[in-house]
């Protein structure tokens, strides 16, 4: 292996309990963090003794003990995310709320804390009155905290029956000062056969729907996605996406050791790499689906008729997908043979109504893929081939409407999150971006990069995708091997001394190009 691959791996820190099982606690952390590509550090909280079947001793460290580690690590592994698992008592929480405090001021890093307070088997982990120092000290210093039903139930102090009343203890529990509360599903079934989990934001109830994986290799799943949520967040991924990647990897790691016979009872979750299959993500719940009620989104805000599949193009390779600000530019270009176009019209001046069914002709005429960008409407009305959406339109477009009218349907998405949420209405493909930074529309934050677009892209191999933001003609090679079908540009051509060369050399670019097992940035 080159050097360069033990390098620049970002620096996790799992403060949490050893457990003698190897199944959870601080074992499954190191596991998880060197499955994820990061590099793992710890500070023991307790040295358990248990198997998978049972705790039988906690053993507390010292709070000397506990600071001496942290120490020894802030001086020369800094990290770049902290997960908090296991604290024993209530004197290691203010310990450590007080060496969080003071870390935030040095540089703040994601906390992600997992409230361990009873195993699976259903032994108590902690001293009783840990509660309220957990609320008060420790809540405020988490960016995320992700209890199961029981450990909800100790933290909000309810017993929420049913989905609605879950959505409302979460709520209380982030109130109390922390950033999200991920409740993991695994206790409670809300529809059969499925196992969601319940992201609340501060702004956003989101269910991450799994499906349930038979089996008794349960052990280890909370300390596993804590961990592997800490690990995408030092990697750079946002706080959804990483919620999405931990329950994904979990959701491998449950259906791979299914068959594993380890211990006589709830053996270990599996640690078996980066997810690349869409198999392990979940769904995410989309307003108006038959199933909202279960999941306690009766009365909510969306008054969409959730509709799925559209009218899908010719070909899943969209190729070389130039995006205009004018029917010129379409004409121009269809001249040249591109086939896939858009036009998109951010400062309208004139008659629009007229411009896209100026559009729409040039595109019968030539036979062109041509979406319309932002105004749904007028491309019904006129017939277009397709229609391009965002992420904030599809709350307010007519999605029946688009999809009863035949039109075509592309959405854009930012990351993993976005592109699952997508994906849930079928659309006729999906745009993935931006792959760059671009001096054509902010994206900053929503920058993915060609090693995320590759690990995106390996969830559909089969689906039309298309690749856009900041993509030129040096950029062709490194995005077309993610193995996306299409590239869209739009400085890359108008913005082009000779666009005509421009666009003879995209094309040959891209044809030229090959997909590379490589491009994930995962051993091949
Ligand atoms: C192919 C393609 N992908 C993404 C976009 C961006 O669309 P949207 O999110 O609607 O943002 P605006 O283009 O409206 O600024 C796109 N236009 N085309
Ligand atoms: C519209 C849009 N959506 C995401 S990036 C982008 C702009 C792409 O422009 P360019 O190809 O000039 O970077
Ligand atoms: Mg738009």
């Amino acid at each position: 292996m080159p050097e360069e691959a033990f390098t620049n791996k970002p620096i996790v820190w799992s403060i949490a309990g050893s457990d003698s099982g190897g199944g959870a606690g601080i074992q499954a952390d190191l596991l998880t963090f060197a499955d994820l590509g990061c590099h793992g550090c710890t500070a023991i909280t307790a040295n358990t003794a248990q198997n998978t079947c049972a705790v039988d001793s906690i053993n507390a460290v010292s709070i000397d003990v506990l600071q001496a580690q942290l120490q020894a690590l802030q001086t020369d592994l800094f990290p770049a995310a902290i997960k908090v698992g296991l604290l024993a008592n209530a004197r290691q929480v203010l310990a450590v709320a007080e060496f969080l405090r003071a870390l935030r001021q040095v540089k703040p890093v994601p906390v992600i804390y997992d409230p361990v307070a009873v195993a699976s088997s259903g032994a108590g982990l902690t001293e009783e009155g840990i509660a309220a120092p957990v609320l008060e000290q420790l809540l405020p210093l988490c960016d995320l905290v992700t209890p199961n039903r029981y450990e909800l139930e100790w933290l909000s102090q309810t017993a929420p029956a049913g989905a609605a009343a879950l959505i409302g203890a979460a709520r209380q529990l982030q109130s109390r000062g922390c950033g999200a509360v991920l409740v993991t599903g695994g206790h409670t079934q809300l529809r059969p056969g499925e196992i969601a989990d319940l992201l609340w934001d501060g702004d956003k109830a989101d269910w991450l729907i799994g499906r349930a994986v038979p089996g008794n290799n349960t052990h280890g799943t909370g300390c596993t996605l804590s961990s592997a949520i800490a690990a995408c967040r030092a990697l750079g991924y946002p706080l959804r996406d990483a919620c999405v990647l931990g329950k994904a990897y979990v959701q491998r790691g449950l259906r791979l050791a299914n068959s594993d016979r380890i211990g006589a009872g709830a053996g270990p979750v599996g640690h078996c790499g980066w997810p690349l299959e869409l198999r392990d993500f979940p769904e995410v719940l989309l307003p108006g689906e038959d199933r909202s009620a279960a999941y306690g989104l009766v009365g909510d805000v969306s008054t969409q008729t959730f509709v799925q599949g559209f009218a899908m193009p010719d070909s899943t390779e969209l190729g070389l997908y130039p995006v205009v600000d004018s029917v010129d530019w379409l004409q121009r270009l269809a001249e040249q043979g591109v086939r896939t176009l858009q036009l998109r019209i951010k400062h309208p001046g004139g008659d629009l109504r007229a411009q896209v069914a100026r559009a729409v002709d040039i595109g019968k005429r030539h036979q062109l893929r041509l979406f319309i960008n932002d105004y749904w409407q007028l491309a019904i009305e006129c017939g277009a081939y397709g229609v391009h959406l965002g992420q904030g339109d599809l709350k307010t477009a007519d999605l029946a409407a688009i999809q009863a009218a035949g039109l075509r349907l592309g959405i854009s998405t930012h990351g993993f999150y976005e592109l699952l949420l997508a994906y849930r209405y079928r659309p006729s493909y999906l745009a993935l971006g931006a792959v760059y930074a671009t001096g054509t529309k902010d994206m900053s934050g929503q920058l993915q990069g060609p090693q995320k677009l590759a690990r995106m892209v390996a969830l559909l191999p089969d689906y039309p995708l298309v690749a856009i933001g900041g993509i030129n003609l040096q950029r062709v090679a490194e995005v077309a091997a993610s193995g996306v079908g299409s590239i869209a540009v739009v400085s890359a051509i108008t913005g082009a001394e000779d666009y005509v060369q421009a666009v003879a050399d995209l094309r040959t670019a891209l044809e030229g190009a090959v997909p590379a097992a490589s491009a994930t940035g995962l051993p091949c």
